[in-house]
Protein backbone atom coordinates (compact mmCIF):
# COMPACT_ATOMS: atom_id res chain seq x y z
CA UNK A 1 0.00 0.00 0.00
CA UNK A 2 1.73 3.47 -0.71
CA UNK A 3 2.22 5.87 2.00
CA UNK A 4 -0.89 8.31 1.15
CA UNK A 5 -3.09 5.55 1.13
CA UNK A 6 -1.29 4.02 4.75
CA UNK A 7 -3.86 3.29 7.57
CA UNK A 8 -7.12 4.68 5.86
CA UNK A 9 -9.36 1.57 5.39
CA UNK A 10 -9.17 0.66 1.73
CA UNK A 11 -12.91 0.94 -0.16
CA UNK A 12 -12.69 -2.37 -1.96
CA UNK A 13 -15.78 -2.73 -3.94
CA UNK A 14 -16.61 -6.45 -5.09
CA UNK A 15 -18.91 -5.91 -8.67
CA UNK A 16 -21.09 -8.42 -9.87
CA UNK A 17 -21.68 -7.48 -13.44
CA UNK A 18 -25.03 -8.87 -15.17
CA UNK A 19 -25.89 -9.04 -18.72
CA UNK A 20 -29.53 -8.27 -18.60
CA UNK A 21 -32.18 -9.73 -21.66
CA UNK A 22 -31.97 -5.95 -22.83
CA UNK A 23 -28.25 -6.36 -23.37
CA UNK A 24 -27.89 -3.74 -21.20
CA UNK A 25 -25.18 -4.25 -18.13
CA UNK A 26 -26.46 -3.93 -14.61
CA UNK A 27 -23.46 -3.94 -11.57
CA UNK A 28 -24.03 -4.89 -8.28
CA UNK A 29 -21.92 -3.26 -5.93
CA UNK A 30 -20.92 -5.01 -2.33
CA UNK A 31 -18.27 -3.45 0.21
CA UNK A 32 -15.86 -5.75 1.60
CA UNK A 33 -15.40 -5.22 5.28
CA UNK A 34 -13.57 -6.92 7.81
CA UNK A 35 -11.78 -10.60 7.73
CA UNK A 36 -13.57 -13.14 8.88
CA UNK A 37 -11.00 -16.23 8.80
CA UNK A 38 -10.04 -18.69 6.44
CA UNK A 39 -12.16 -21.70 5.52
CA UNK A 40 -10.47 -23.97 3.32
CA UNK A 41 -8.91 -21.79 0.18
CA UNK A 42 -11.31 -19.78 0.83
CA UNK A 43 -10.93 -16.11 2.47
CA UNK A 44 -14.35 -15.00 4.17
CA UNK A 45 -15.35 -11.19 4.99
CA UNK A 46 -18.20 -9.58 5.95
CA UNK A 47 -19.65 -7.88 3.22
CA UNK A 48 -22.35 -5.29 2.58
CA UNK A 49 -24.85 -5.19 -0.33
CA UNK A 50 -24.35 -1.40 -1.06
CA UNK A 51 -28.28 -1.65 -2.77
CA UNK A 52 -29.93 -3.03 0.42
CA UNK A 53 -27.16 -2.36 2.97
CA UNK A 54 -28.13 -6.13 4.46
CA UNK A 55 -24.75 -7.29 5.77
CA UNK A 56 -23.61 -11.17 5.04
CA UNK A 57 -20.48 -13.04 4.68
CA UNK A 58 -18.69 -13.91 1.94
CA UNK A 59 -16.61 -17.27 0.98
CA UNK A 60 -14.03 -15.72 -2.02
CA UNK A 61 -12.48 -18.83 -3.75
CA UNK A 62 -9.96 -17.79 -5.66
CA UNK A 63 -10.61 -19.47 -9.29
CA UNK A 64 -6.22 -20.50 -9.36
CA UNK A 65 -7.36 -22.79 -6.15
CA UNK A 66 -9.99 -24.76 -8.37
CA UNK A 67 -7.73 -25.96 -11.68
CA UNK A 68 -7.24 -29.79 -10.18
CA UNK A 69 -11.03 -31.00 -11.08
CA UNK A 70 -11.58 -32.61 -7.54
CA UNK A 71 -11.55 -29.43 -6.16
CA UNK A 72 -13.82 -27.78 -8.76
CA UNK A 73 -16.44 -30.89 -8.30
CA UNK A 74 -16.53 -29.91 -4.70
CA UNK A 75 -17.17 -27.12 -4.67
CA UNK A 76 -19.80 -27.04 -7.46
CA UNK A 77 -21.57 -29.97 -5.13
CA UNK A 78 -21.01 -27.47 -1.89
CA UNK A 79 -23.03 -24.40 -3.94
CA UNK A 80 -26.12 -27.05 -5.85
CA UNK A 81 -26.27 -28.63 -2.46
CA UNK A 82 -26.91 -25.62 -0.14
CA UNK A 83 -28.62 -23.61 -2.36
CA UNK A 84 -31.50 -25.95 -2.36
CA UNK A 85 -31.73 -25.84 1.47
CA UNK A 86 -33.68 -23.29 3.04
CA UNK A 87 -34.56 -23.78 6.81
CA UNK A 88 -34.38 -21.40 10.14
CA UNK A 89 -31.17 -23.92 11.52
CA UNK A 90 -29.39 -24.25 8.66
CA UNK A 91 -26.88 -21.38 6.95
CA UNK A 92 -29.25 -19.20 4.58
CA UNK A 93 -27.18 -19.43 0.78
CA UNK A 94 -27.52 -15.44 -0.36
CA UNK A 95 -26.01 -15.53 -3.63
CA UNK A 96 -23.60 -16.81 -5.79
CA UNK A 97 -21.70 -15.27 -8.31
CA UNK A 98 -18.05 -15.19 -9.88
CA UNK A 99 -15.69 -12.57 -11.86
CA UNK A 100 -12.31 -13.22 -13.83
CA UNK A 101 -10.49 -14.07 -10.67
CA UNK A 102 -12.97 -15.54 -7.83
CA UNK A 103 -16.02 -17.06 -6.76
CA UNK A 104 -18.10 -15.36 -4.47
CA UNK A 105 -20.74 -17.58 -2.14
CA UNK A 106 -22.56 -14.85 0.35
CA UNK A 107 -24.06 -16.62 3.48
CA UNK A 108 -26.10 -15.44 6.26
CA UNK A 109 -24.02 -13.86 8.69
CA UNK A 110 -23.70 -15.31 12.14
CA UNK A 111 -22.00 -12.96 14.27
CA UNK A 112 -21.25 -14.96 17.57
CA UNK A 113 -18.87 -17.48 15.30
CA UNK A 114 -19.21 -21.24 16.01
CA UNK A 115 -19.74 -23.82 18.73
CA UNK A 116 -16.35 -24.14 18.52
CA UNK A 117 -15.21 -21.19 19.88
CA UNK A 118 -17.86 -21.13 22.89
CA UNK A 119 -16.54 -24.38 23.80
CA UNK A 120 -12.85 -23.15 23.74
CA UNK A 121 -14.19 -20.21 26.00
CA UNK A 122 -16.66 -21.90 28.17
CA UNK A 123 -14.68 -25.51 28.92
CA UNK A 124 -17.63 -26.96 28.89
CA UNK A 125 -21.42 -26.11 28.86
CA UNK A 126 -24.48 -27.03 31.21
CA UNK A 127 -26.94 -29.79 29.97
CA UNK A 128 -29.42 -27.49 29.05
CA UNK A 129 -27.68 -25.24 27.29
CA UNK A 130 -26.30 -28.78 25.59
CA UNK A 131 -30.23 -29.89 25.49
CA UNK A 132 -31.26 -26.44 23.55
CA UNK A 133 -28.75 -26.55 20.57
CA UNK A 134 -29.28 -30.61 20.52
CA UNK A 135 -32.63 -29.60 19.58
CA UNK A 136 -32.13 -27.24 16.77
CA UNK A 137 -29.29 -29.47 15.54
CA UNK A 138 -31.81 -31.77 15.54
CA UNK A 139 -34.46 -30.00 13.84
CA UNK A 140 -32.09 -29.50 11.24
CA UNK A 141 -31.11 -32.50 10.62
CA UNK A 142 -34.79 -33.82 10.22
CA UNK A 143 -34.79 -31.24 7.48
CA UNK A 144 -31.74 -32.19 5.51
CA UNK A 145 -32.53 -36.04 5.89
CA UNK A 146 -36.00 -35.34 4.91
CA UNK A 147 -34.31 -33.80 1.40
CA UNK A 148 -32.23 -36.72 1.44
CA UNK A 149 -29.27 -34.66 2.25
CA UNK A 150 -26.03 -36.30 4.42
CA UNK A 151 -24.25 -33.58 5.73
CA UNK A 152 -20.69 -36.03 7.03
CA UNK A 153 -18.98 -33.20 8.31
CA UNK A 154 -21.30 -32.50 11.06
CA UNK A 155 -19.22 -30.96 14.03
CA UNK A 156 -18.88 -27.95 16.67
CA UNK A 157 -16.97 -25.64 13.58
CA UNK A 158 -19.82 -26.41 11.28
CA UNK A 159 -22.37 -24.91 13.80
CA UNK A 160 -22.41 -21.33 13.70
CA UNK A 161 -24.35 -19.39 16.02
CA UNK A 162 -26.28 -16.35 15.07
CA UNK A 163 -26.43 -12.49 16.85
CA UNK A 164 -29.61 -14.01 18.60
CA UNK A 165 -26.86 -17.31 19.61
CA UNK A 166 -28.96 -19.49 17.55
CA UNK A 167 -27.58 -22.45 16.10
CA UNK A 168 -27.06 -22.15 12.18
CA UNK A 169 -25.79 -25.59 9.88
CA UNK A 170 -23.26 -24.56 7.51
CA UNK A 171 -20.26 -25.90 5.21
CA UNK A 172 -21.52 -27.95 2.67
CA UNK A 173 -18.45 -28.99 1.32
CA UNK A 174 -18.73 -32.54 2.30
CA UNK A 175 -22.56 -33.20 1.80
CA UNK A 176 -23.98 -35.39 -0.78
CA UNK A 177 -27.70 -36.00 -2.13
CA UNK A 178 -28.86 -39.47 -2.01
CA UNK A 179 -30.83 -40.50 -5.67
CA UNK A 180 -32.96 -42.97 -3.20
CA UNK A 181 -32.87 -43.40 0.68
CA UNK A 182 -31.67 -47.12 -0.08
CA UNK A 183 -28.57 -45.47 -1.87
CA UNK A 184 -25.47 -46.13 0.02
CA UNK A 185 -22.37 -43.97 -0.40
CA UNK A 186 -18.35 -44.96 -0.25
CA UNK A 187 -15.92 -41.58 -0.77
CA UNK A 188 -14.10 -41.43 2.86
CA UNK A 189 -14.47 -37.76 4.29
CA UNK A 190 -15.15 -35.95 7.47
CA UNK A 191 -13.30 -34.90 10.50
CA UNK A 192 -10.84 -37.00 12.25
CA UNK A 193 -12.33 -36.59 15.16
CA UNK A 194 -16.34 -36.81 14.09
CA UNK A 195 -15.89 -39.20 11.33
CA UNK A 196 -18.34 -42.50 11.63
CA UNK A 197 -16.52 -46.02 11.55
CA UNK A 198 -18.54 -47.28 8.79
CA UNK A 199 -16.91 -44.37 6.62
CA UNK A 200 -13.58 -45.58 7.85
CA UNK A 201 -14.08 -49.47 7.15
CA UNK A 202 -15.03 -48.40 3.97
CA UNK A 203 -16.65 -51.31 2.97
CA UNK A 204 -20.38 -51.81 3.79
CA UNK A 205 -20.85 -48.12 2.45
CA UNK A 206 -22.97 -45.04 4.62
CA UNK A 207 -26.00 -43.69 4.86
CA UNK A 208 -27.96 -40.86 7.23
CA UNK A 209 -26.21 -42.62 10.28
CA UNK A 210 -22.80 -40.91 9.65
CA UNK A 211 -24.55 -37.74 10.74
CA UNK A 212 -26.23 -39.49 13.89
CA UNK A 213 -22.76 -40.82 15.17
CA UNK A 214 -21.36 -36.95 15.06
CA UNK A 215 -24.18 -35.79 16.77
CA UNK A 216 -22.91 -38.23 19.13
CA UNK A 217 -19.78 -37.26 19.46
CA UNK A 218 -20.78 -33.42 19.17
CA UNK A 219 -23.01 -34.19 22.64
CA UNK A 220 -20.03 -35.84 24.89
CA UNK A 221 -17.70 -33.10 23.54
CA UNK A 222 -20.13 -30.13 24.60
CA UNK A 223 -20.87 -32.12 28.18
CA UNK A 224 -17.24 -32.98 28.77
CA UNK A 225 -15.04 -30.25 27.54
CA UNK A 226 -12.86 -32.95 24.53
CA UNK A 227 -14.38 -35.22 21.85
CA UNK A 228 -14.38 -38.79 23.12
CA UNK A 229 -11.65 -40.21 20.34
CA UNK A 230 -9.22 -37.62 20.32
CA UNK A 231 -5.81 -38.19 20.74
CA UNK A 232 -2.72 -36.00 19.20
CA UNK A 233 -2.17 -38.50 15.92
CA UNK A 234 -5.04 -39.22 13.97
CA UNK A 235 -4.22 -42.94 12.96
CA UNK A 236 -5.20 -43.59 16.66
CA UNK A 237 -7.68 -41.43 17.04
CA UNK A 238 -9.11 -43.66 14.28
CA UNK A 239 -8.39 -46.90 16.39
CA UNK A 240 -10.19 -46.05 19.35
CA UNK A 241 -13.30 -45.07 16.84
CA UNK A 242 -13.34 -48.61 15.06
CA UNK A 243 -12.69 -50.41 19.03
CA UNK A 244 -15.33 -47.61 20.30
CA UNK A 245 -13.21 -46.74 23.15
CA UNK A 246 -14.03 -44.25 24.67
CA UNK A 247 -15.23 -43.33 28.36
CA UNK A 248 -16.83 -41.00 30.82
CA UNK A 249 -14.15 -39.12 32.90
CA UNK A 250 -14.94 -39.54 36.59
CA UNK A 251 -14.10 -35.83 37.40
CA UNK A 252 -17.11 -34.88 34.74
CA UNK A 253 -20.82 -34.29 36.42
CA UNK A 254 -22.89 -35.78 33.77
CA UNK A 255 -26.91 -36.81 34.00
CA UNK A 256 -27.93 -40.64 33.22
CA UNK A 257 -30.42 -39.50 30.92
CA UNK A 258 -27.06 -37.95 28.66
CA UNK A 259 -24.48 -40.85 29.35
CA UNK A 260 -27.60 -43.27 28.58
CA UNK A 261 -28.18 -40.99 24.98
CA UNK A 262 -24.44 -40.88 24.01
CA UNK A 263 -24.02 -44.12 24.95
CA UNK A 264 -27.13 -45.29 22.31
CA UNK A 265 -26.06 -43.14 19.76
CA UNK A 266 -21.55 -44.14 19.65
CA UNK A 267 -22.98 -47.87 18.34
CA UNK A 268 -20.60 -49.52 15.98
CA UNK A 269 -23.46 -50.89 13.97
CA UNK A 270 -25.38 -47.63 12.29
CA UNK A 271 -28.43 -49.69 12.33
CA UNK A 272 -28.75 -49.80 16.18
CA UNK A 273 -28.43 -46.06 16.70
CA UNK A 274 -31.48 -43.90 17.63
CA UNK A 275 -33.12 -41.98 14.97
CA UNK A 276 -33.50 -38.53 15.17
CA UNK A 277 -37.18 -38.92 15.92
CA UNK A 278 -36.13 -41.26 18.65
CA UNK A 279 -33.30 -38.59 19.94
CA UNK A 280 -35.68 -35.90 19.99
CA UNK A 281 -37.89 -38.02 21.89
CA UNK A 282 -35.45 -39.49 24.58
CA UNK A 283 -35.00 -38.73 28.10
CA UNK A 284 -32.26 -36.40 28.11
CA UNK A 285 -34.55 -34.13 26.15
CA UNK A 286 -37.08 -34.46 28.13
CA UNK A 287 -36.28 -34.48 31.25
CA UNK A 288 -35.60 -30.90 33.85
CA UNK A 289 -36.53 -27.76 31.88
CA UNK A 290 -39.29 -28.84 29.21
CA UNK A 291 -37.95 -27.40 25.60
CA UNK A 292 -40.94 -27.07 23.21
CA UNK A 293 -39.47 -29.13 20.38
CA UNK A 294 -39.91 -27.55 17.53
CA UNK A 295 -38.84 -23.84 19.07
CA UNK A 296 -40.85 -20.80 17.47
CA UNK A 297 -37.98 -18.45 16.56
CA UNK A 298 -39.06 -15.57 18.89
CA UNK A 299 -39.12 -17.67 22.00
CA UNK A 300 -36.74 -19.34 21.98
CA UNK A 301 -36.10 -21.54 25.35
CA UNK A 302 -32.73 -21.74 25.40
CA UNK A 303 -30.64 -20.65 29.01
CA UNK A 304 -28.49 -17.45 27.68
CA UNK A 305 -25.04 -18.89 26.58
CA UNK A 306 -23.07 -15.31 26.87
CA UNK A 307 -22.32 -14.30 22.90
CA UNK A 308 -19.26 -12.75 21.97
CA UNK A 309 -21.20 -9.31 21.01
CA UNK A 310 -21.82 -9.19 24.97
CA UNK A 311 -18.57 -9.10 26.01
C1 LIG B 1 -18.21 -17.48 5.46
C2 LIG B 1 -17.55 -18.76 5.84
C3 LIG B 1 -18.07 -19.35 7.16
C4 LIG B 1 -19.51 -19.69 7.00
O1 LIG B 1 -19.81 -20.66 6.31
N1 LIG B 1 -20.47 -18.91 7.56
C5 LIG B 1 -21.89 -19.24 7.35
C6 LIG B 1 -20.14 -17.81 8.35
C7 LIG B 1 -21.10 -16.90 8.80
N2 LIG B 1 -20.72 -15.86 9.58
C8 LIG B 1 -19.43 -15.72 9.95
N3 LIG B 1 -18.46 -16.55 9.55
C9 LIG B 1 -18.80 -17.60 8.74
N4 LIG B 1 -17.82 -18.45 8.28
C10 LIG B 1 -16.48 -18.41 8.90
C11 LIG B 1 -15.57 -17.36 8.26
C12 LIG B 1 -14.16 -17.82 8.59
C13 LIG B 1 -14.22 -19.29 8.86
C14 LIG B 1 -15.68 -19.71 8.86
Amino acid sequence: MDRANEGKDQLIIIEEKISKVNGEMAVKKYLRGKLLGKGGFAKCYEVTNLETKKVIAAKIIPKQTLTKNRARQKLISEIKIHKSLNHQHVVAFEHVFEDHENVYILLELCTNHTLNELIKRRKRLTELEVQCYVVQIVNALKYLHSHRVIHRDLKLGNLFLNEKMEIKLGDFGLATKLESDKEKKHTICGTPNYIAPEILDGKTGHSYEVDIWSLGVIIYTLIIGKPPFETPDVKTTYKKIRNISYGFPENVPISDQARGLITRILNIDPQRRPSLDEIMSSSFLNTGGTIPKVLPLATLACPPSASYTKQ
